[in-house]
């Protein structure tokens, strides 16, 4: 309960903040919509009554007050409509505002690979677009209802104490019904999550550019509608065995309603016969009774419907409310003076193996170190580690001396500069996918170029339609030419997209350690030698760390590293390594051997 309290409370907290006036307005037009109900059932009662043989009083201002609430009844919620569209789209620009701060805010990326943590924030993205206006509209719809029903169980009340005190008694089972109906829903959509992500993901791999290709050619198209039609059976199944559940709980409290009024009627026709009541409280019982029953099931709706945003609420407070997760150090990561360390470093991933087991290694200021493993070794990892995506479970990384932890980590980031194996293809201009690497640089054409000359794309950037301004995309049409339903973007081939990613690190030149990881994957061998050799220059004097399967490109490094088995079992110069015999000269006199036999055939 304190929960529910504590979120409308946040819920309503976020009303106010996306519209002050807005919010207000509402609320007295809601006061005002809420007593409407009762000062027509009154003003009806008086007019009848005045309307009897004998009574004084004239009916013409009743007639006019009744005509006035009728219209009050018909431009009011119209103007409600208008508060409250205006309200939600306040509501929804500052809940994704706080929302994706604080999936921003997150300091590393453990997170982003927890299933249970990515369903809950795929509730909250659901909350955050609907909850807030849906928790508004039922609070406002239940002060509305309270008001109209407080108002005309008044007047039956006056009527008939014993009526009222039975239509009061008859709407609590009505109630606790919605309210566990609510708390089903909300089970099930939590349950549904995982199943409304995989659909989700069919839907968007059926969309996806770079998906369609072997769509297409493995003939997966239907296989993959078919799973996602089994997500939606799944997801629609469990959808209805609560709708029916509704339906049945329902009928029977509709039926009790009916027989309380039903009961009501007769006993008021009755008592008239009687003289006991007057045509003006028959009247009025009638209006009363068909604005309680209305006004009841709303109330009971709302509530139901408040219940179930609130629970759904929850997933987006909590995860605007997360801990850090992980700990956020202060002190500031100076440039880089001597070494950064992995000092024994042991980690896994939850629920896995250990990948590394007691790492330990010194990436000294200046040298260029190279990192060779077979696939899966971990190598990727440890760059993770280096960056701070996670901590070491055991042991410690430091950089000159200050263990990772205690560094405010966008400090530490903005000392490095990397090419991730994975590297993201943005659907921005060729300018935009640079400038992602330094964004204050993102308006200096000369440096960007000089970045792209120095990954060797900058001529076919140059090259492209609009240059650099080129959309990279054929996603979206073009920002510049939004009426060309053609769309004026280009696609890169998987190559140009690589050199592009290193001209994105290029733009972080100067940074204290420069991390490649796999730079020069899909390249042509005139490409791969360029790059290389630009690399090479300009890893000479530089912090530098390579990771490649390309044992050729790393042999110039001042220092070579092989990691197996979570260990780092070499390390020396290409001749020493290739002296010891070890893991490093069999693997380089594999892939030699290879270009070796290419060439005897080809001679
Ligand atoms: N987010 C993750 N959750 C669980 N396991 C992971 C995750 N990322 C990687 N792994 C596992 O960790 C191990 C090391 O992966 P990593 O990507 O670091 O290897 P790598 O040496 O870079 O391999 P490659 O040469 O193929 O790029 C692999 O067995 C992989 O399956």
């Amino acid at each position: 309960m304190t929960d529910a309290i504590r979120r409308a409370a946040a819920a309503l907290a976020l009303v106010r903040r996306a519209g002050p006036l807005s919010c207000l307005a509402y609320l007295a037009l809601t006061v005002v919509q809420g007593l409407l109900p009762a000062g027509t059932a009154l003003l009806l009662k008086w007019l009848l009554d005045a309307l009897q043989p004998g009574a004084d009083g004239s009916p013409e201002p009743l007639v006019a007050g009744l005509a006035g609430l009728g219209v009050a009844a018909a431009v009011l919620p119209n103007a409600g409509e208008y508060l409250r569209a205006r309200l939600k789209r306040g509501i929804l620009q500052v809940v994704q505002d706080r929302l994706f701060g604080a999936v921003n805010g997150f300091v590393g990326m453990g997170r982003f690979e927890s299933p249970a943590f990515l369903d809950r924030l795929r509730l909250a993205q659901q909350a955050a677009g609907s909850a807030p206006d849906q928790i508004t509209q039922s609070l406002f719809g239940l002060l509305q209802q309270a008001l109209a029903l407080a108002g005309l169980l008044g007047v039956l009340f006056v009527i008939s104490p014993v009526l009222a005190a039975l239509t009061v008694v008859a709407a609590v089972p009505a109630l606790l019904m919605q309210l566990s109906l609510s708390r089903r829903r909300a089970a099930v959509a939590r349950g549904m999550s995982p199943r409304n992500r995989r659909q989700l993901f069919y839907q968007q791999l059926m969309l996806d550019l770079r998906a369609v290709k072997e769509i297409r050619l493995f003939g997966t198209g239907d296989w993959l509608l078919g799973r996602m039609r089994t997500e939606t059976r799944a997801i629609n199944a469990a959808e209805e065995r609560v709708d029916r559940r509704v339906v049945l709980t329902q009928a029977p409290l509709a039926l009790l309603g009916a027989v309380i009024a039903g009961g009501g009627l007769i006993w008021m026709v009755r008592g008239a016969a009687r003289g006991d009541y007057s045509a003006g409280d028959v009247m009025a019982f009638i209006a009363v009774m068909t604005g309680v029953q209305g006004g009841l099931s709303s109330v009971v709706t709302d509530i139901a419907g408040c219940h179930q945003a609130l629970l759904l609420f929850g997933h987006y407070v909590d995860i605007t409310r997360l801990p850090p997760d992980l700990p956020r150090g202060t002190a500031r990561a100076g440039a880089l003076r001597e070494a950064v360390e992995l000092d024994d470093v042991w980690f896994r991933y939850p629920g896995g193996d250990w990948i590394l087991r007691g790492v330990s290694l010194r990436i000294a200021k200046g040298q260029s170190l190279a990192l060779v493993g077979l696939n899966g070794a971990g190598k990727s990892t440890l760059v993770k580690l280096l960056l701070r995506m996670h901590d070491p479970e055991r042991g410690a990384i430091r950089w000159d001396g200050t263990d990772l932890r205690e560094l405010d980590p966008a400090t530490l980031r903005a000392r490095v500069s990397a090419v991730f194996q994975d590297f993201v293809s943005y659907d921005l201009t060729a300018a935009e996918n640079i400038g992602q690497g330094d964004l204050t640089l993102l308006d200096d054409h000369a440096r960007l170029a000089s970045a792209a000359k120095e990954a060797d794309i900058h001529d076919e950037l140059e090259a492209l339609p609009r240059g650099y301004r080129t959309l990279l995309s054929r996603s979206f049409p073009d920002e510049d030419d939004p009426e060309e339903s053609e769309g004026t973007g280009v696609l890169l081939s998987g190559g140009q997209w690589q050199r592009l990613a290193l001209a994105r690190a290029m733009l972080r030149s100067g940074r204290d350690l420069l991390i490649l990881d796999e730079p020069s994957a899909g390249l042509d061998a005139a490409a791969e030698q360029r790059v290389h050799e630009q690399l090479n220059a300009y890893r000479d004097g530089a912090t530098s760390l390579l990771i490649s399967h390309r044992l050729g490109a790393v042999r110039g490094a001042d220092r070579i590293v092989v990691l197996a088995g979570g260990r780092i079992t070499e390390s020396g110069s290409h001749a020493e390594l290739m002296a010891a015999k070890g893991e490093y000269a069999r693997l380089f006199t594999l892939q030699a051997a290879g270009y070796t036999d290419a060439g005897e055939v080809l001679c």
